[in-house]
Protein backbone atom coordinates (compact mmCIF):
# COMPACT_ATOMS: atom_id res chain seq x y z
CA UNK A 1 0.00 0.00 0.00
CA UNK A 2 1.16 3.65 -1.01
CA UNK A 3 2.01 6.09 1.83
CA UNK A 4 -0.38 8.16 2.77
CA UNK A 5 -0.02 12.12 2.19
CA UNK A 6 -2.18 15.06 3.15
CA UNK A 7 -2.27 18.10 1.44
CA UNK A 8 -4.17 21.20 3.12
CA UNK A 9 -5.52 23.26 0.49
CA UNK A 10 -4.71 26.91 0.90
CA UNK A 11 -8.15 28.12 -0.10
CA UNK A 12 -9.26 27.66 3.27
CA UNK A 13 -6.24 29.67 4.84
CA UNK A 14 -6.75 32.88 6.01
CA UNK A 15 -5.31 35.26 2.74
CA UNK A 16 -4.33 38.24 5.13
CA UNK A 17 -1.97 36.10 6.47
CA UNK A 18 -0.38 33.66 4.08
CA UNK A 19 3.04 33.73 5.42
CA UNK A 20 2.46 32.50 8.77
CA UNK A 21 -0.91 30.15 7.32
CA UNK A 22 2.21 28.05 5.39
CA UNK A 23 4.79 28.13 7.70
CA UNK A 24 2.15 26.98 10.23
CA UNK A 25 0.66 24.15 8.63
CA UNK A 26 4.04 22.66 7.63
CA UNK A 27 5.02 23.02 11.46
CA UNK A 28 1.67 20.94 11.92
CA UNK A 29 3.18 17.97 9.87
CA UNK A 30 1.88 18.71 6.41
CA UNK A 31 4.22 17.44 3.67
CA UNK A 32 2.63 18.86 0.36
CA UNK A 33 0.52 22.26 0.26
CA UNK A 34 -2.36 21.87 -2.49
CA UNK A 35 -2.81 25.72 -4.34
CA UNK A 36 -5.92 26.14 -5.97
CA UNK A 37 -5.80 27.98 -9.34
CA UNK A 38 -9.08 29.16 -10.47
CA UNK A 39 -9.94 31.67 -13.54
CA UNK A 40 -13.65 32.69 -13.42
CA UNK A 41 -13.88 30.75 -16.81
CA UNK A 42 -13.37 26.49 -16.46
CA UNK A 43 -14.91 27.25 -12.76
CA UNK A 44 -17.38 30.50 -11.54
CA UNK A 45 -14.42 31.58 -9.36
CA UNK A 46 -11.56 33.55 -8.80
CA UNK A 47 -8.91 32.54 -6.36
CA UNK A 48 -5.09 33.14 -7.24
CA UNK A 49 -2.35 32.74 -9.76
CA UNK A 50 1.59 31.99 -9.92
CA UNK A 51 2.28 35.41 -8.52
CA UNK A 52 1.23 34.17 -4.74
CA UNK A 53 2.44 30.84 -5.21
CA UNK A 54 6.32 32.86 -5.73
CA UNK A 55 5.66 34.91 -3.07
CA UNK A 56 4.96 31.94 -0.24
CA UNK A 57 7.88 29.57 -1.87
CA UNK A 58 10.50 30.87 0.14
CA UNK A 59 8.77 30.23 3.48
CA UNK A 60 8.44 26.46 3.46
CA UNK A 61 9.91 23.20 1.89
CA UNK A 62 6.71 21.71 1.21
CA UNK A 63 5.46 20.04 -1.91
CA UNK A 64 3.44 22.83 -3.79
CA UNK A 65 0.80 20.62 -5.52
CA UNK A 66 -0.55 22.94 -7.63
CA UNK A 67 -4.16 22.67 -8.98
CA UNK A 68 -5.28 24.48 -12.51
CA UNK A 69 -8.91 24.99 -12.90
CA UNK A 70 -8.32 27.28 -16.06
CA UNK A 71 -9.21 26.60 -19.32
CA UNK A 72 -6.49 26.49 -21.62
CA UNK A 73 -4.38 26.02 -18.98
CA UNK A 74 -1.15 25.36 -21.42
CA UNK A 75 -1.18 28.93 -21.86
CA UNK A 76 -0.20 29.43 -18.18
CA UNK A 77 1.89 26.38 -17.16
CA UNK A 78 5.60 27.59 -17.82
CA UNK A 79 4.75 30.70 -15.16
CA UNK A 80 3.56 28.26 -12.71
CA UNK A 81 6.71 26.05 -13.00
CA UNK A 82 8.95 28.75 -12.80
CA UNK A 83 6.65 30.50 -9.90
CA UNK A 84 7.85 27.18 -7.71
CA UNK A 85 5.70 24.29 -8.52
CA UNK A 86 6.66 20.78 -8.01
CA UNK A 87 3.53 18.86 -9.56
CA UNK A 88 1.44 20.61 -11.59
CA UNK A 89 -2.34 19.22 -12.31
CA UNK A 90 -4.48 20.48 -14.93
CA UNK A 91 -8.07 19.30 -15.93
CA UNK A 92 -8.99 16.87 -19.11
CA UNK A 93 -11.96 19.19 -19.61
CA UNK A 94 -10.39 21.85 -19.85
CA UNK A 95 -8.10 21.50 -22.92
CA UNK A 96 -7.73 19.87 -26.42
CA UNK A 97 -4.44 19.22 -26.46
CA UNK A 98 -4.15 17.11 -22.59
CA UNK A 99 -0.65 15.26 -24.17
CA UNK A 100 0.59 19.00 -25.10
CA UNK A 101 -0.09 20.13 -22.25
CA UNK A 102 1.39 16.94 -20.17
CA UNK A 103 4.63 16.85 -22.16
CA UNK A 104 4.87 20.80 -20.79
CA UNK A 105 4.35 20.55 -17.61
CA UNK A 106 7.29 18.02 -17.75
CA UNK A 107 9.51 19.93 -19.73
CA UNK A 108 9.66 22.34 -16.52
CA UNK A 109 10.94 19.61 -14.52
CA UNK A 110 7.45 19.08 -13.19
CA UNK A 111 5.56 15.83 -11.76
CA UNK A 112 2.27 15.99 -14.80
CA UNK A 113 -0.95 15.06 -13.29
CA UNK A 114 -4.43 15.15 -14.93
CA UNK A 115 -7.71 15.62 -12.83
CA UNK A 116 -11.43 14.73 -14.03
CA UNK A 117 -14.57 15.87 -12.71
CA UNK A 118 -17.06 14.01 -11.01
CA UNK A 119 -19.49 14.21 -14.14
CA UNK A 120 -15.80 12.76 -16.32
CA UNK A 121 -15.35 8.56 -16.67
CA UNK A 122 -12.07 7.63 -15.78
CA UNK A 123 -11.94 5.95 -19.46
CA UNK A 124 -11.55 9.63 -20.54
CA UNK A 125 -7.60 9.41 -18.94
CA UNK A 126 -6.73 6.04 -21.23
CA UNK A 127 -4.96 7.60 -23.78
CA UNK A 128 -2.83 9.29 -21.40
CA UNK A 129 -3.09 7.50 -18.01
CA UNK A 130 0.75 6.45 -18.99
CA UNK A 131 2.27 9.78 -19.18
CA UNK A 132 0.91 10.75 -15.83
CA UNK A 133 2.62 11.03 -12.21
CA UNK A 134 -1.21 10.74 -10.55
CA UNK A 135 -4.69 11.13 -11.37
CA UNK A 136 -7.01 13.59 -9.29
CA UNK A 137 -10.53 12.32 -8.61
CA UNK A 138 -12.36 15.63 -7.87
CA UNK A 139 -15.15 14.45 -5.37
CA UNK A 140 -16.73 17.84 -5.70
CA UNK A 141 -17.40 19.78 -8.66
CA UNK A 142 -14.40 22.46 -8.54
CA UNK A 143 -14.59 25.98 -7.62
CA UNK A 144 -15.45 26.30 -4.67
CA UNK A 145 -14.36 24.84 -0.71
CA UNK A 146 -16.52 23.70 1.85
CA UNK A 147 -18.65 21.33 -0.27
CA UNK A 148 -19.92 18.20 0.08
CA UNK A 149 -18.19 15.65 -0.66
CA UNK A 150 -19.68 12.80 -3.75
CA UNK A 151 -19.98 9.42 -2.67
CA UNK A 152 -19.13 8.43 -6.46
CA UNK A 153 -15.56 9.18 -6.77
CA UNK A 154 -14.54 6.21 -4.92
CA UNK A 155 -15.72 3.93 -7.52
CA UNK A 156 -13.65 5.73 -9.69
CA UNK A 157 -10.71 5.65 -7.25
CA UNK A 158 -11.26 1.99 -7.26
CA UNK A 159 -11.70 1.31 -11.06
CA UNK A 160 -7.73 3.93 -11.13
CA UNK A 161 -6.10 1.78 -8.10
CA UNK A 162 -7.54 -1.54 -9.88
CA UNK A 163 -5.91 -0.94 -13.53
CA UNK A 164 -2.44 1.34 -12.13
CA UNK A 165 -1.01 -0.14 -9.20
CA UNK A 166 1.66 2.24 -8.35
CA UNK A 167 0.15 5.71 -10.07
CA UNK A 168 -0.54 8.36 -7.10
CA UNK A 169 -4.33 9.29 -6.84
CA UNK A 170 -5.24 12.47 -5.21
CA UNK A 171 -8.56 12.93 -4.21
CA UNK A 172 -10.41 16.61 -3.68
CA UNK A 173 -13.26 17.97 -2.10
CA UNK A 174 -15.76 17.50 0.70
CA UNK A 175 -12.81 15.67 2.41
CA UNK A 176 -12.94 14.87 6.35
CA UNK A 177 -11.56 12.24 9.38
CA UNK A 178 -14.67 9.90 7.95
CA UNK A 179 -14.50 10.64 4.18
CA UNK A 180 -10.77 10.17 4.29
CA UNK A 181 -11.20 6.73 5.65
CA UNK A 182 -13.23 6.02 2.31
CA UNK A 183 -10.94 7.31 0.40
CA UNK A 184 -8.03 5.43 1.64
CA UNK A 185 -10.18 2.37 1.73
CA UNK A 186 -10.60 2.99 -2.07
CA UNK A 187 -7.26 3.36 -2.75
CA UNK A 188 -6.72 7.25 -2.67
CA UNK A 189 -3.06 7.99 -1.46
CA UNK A 190 -2.80 11.93 -1.44
CA UNK A 191 -6.33 14.13 0.49
CA UNK A 192 -6.69 17.29 0.20
CA UNK A 193 -8.18 19.10 3.04
CA UNK A 194 -9.07 22.72 2.72
CA UNK A 195 -11.83 23.75 5.11
CA UNK A 196 -11.81 20.89 7.60
CA UNK A 197 -7.56 21.41 8.47
CA UNK A 198 -8.04 24.77 8.49
CA UNK A 199 -10.72 24.96 11.07
CA UNK A 200 -9.02 23.87 14.00
CA UNK A 201 -6.08 22.76 15.37
CA UNK A 202 -3.83 21.80 12.45
CA UNK A 203 -1.93 19.43 14.29
CA UNK A 204 -4.68 17.04 15.20
CA UNK A 205 -6.56 17.69 11.79
CA UNK A 206 -3.61 16.57 9.37
CA UNK A 207 -3.07 13.46 12.06
CA UNK A 208 -6.91 12.55 11.96
CA UNK A 209 -6.93 12.44 8.50
CA UNK A 210 -3.64 10.00 8.08
O1 LIG B 1 -10.08 22.27 -5.85
C1 LIG B 1 -10.81 22.51 -4.91
C2 LIG B 1 -12.15 23.12 -5.10
O2 LIG B 1 -12.36 23.35 -6.44
C3 LIG B 1 -10.36 22.09 -3.58
O3 LIG B 1 -8.97 21.90 -3.51
C4 LIG B 1 -10.91 22.76 -2.37
O4 LIG B 1 -10.13 23.82 -1.92
C5 LIG B 1 -11.06 21.75 -1.27
O5 LIG B 1 -11.71 22.31 -0.20
P1 LIG B 1 -12.54 21.45 0.87
O6 LIG B 1 -13.64 20.73 0.12
O7 LIG B 1 -11.56 20.48 1.47
O8 LIG B 1 -13.03 22.47 1.83
CO1 LIG C 1 -8.06 21.55 -5.52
Amino acid sequence: MKKISIAPSLLAADFSDLKNEVKNIELAGATHLHLDIMDGDFVPNISFGPMVIKAIRPYTNMIFDVHVMVSNPERYIEDIAKAGADSITIHIEATKHIDRAVNLIKSFGCKAAVAINPGTAVSSLDAIIDSLDMVLVMSVNPGFGGQKFIPKALDKIKEIREKYKDIDIEIDGGINNETAILAKSAGANILVAGSYVFSGNYKEKIESLK
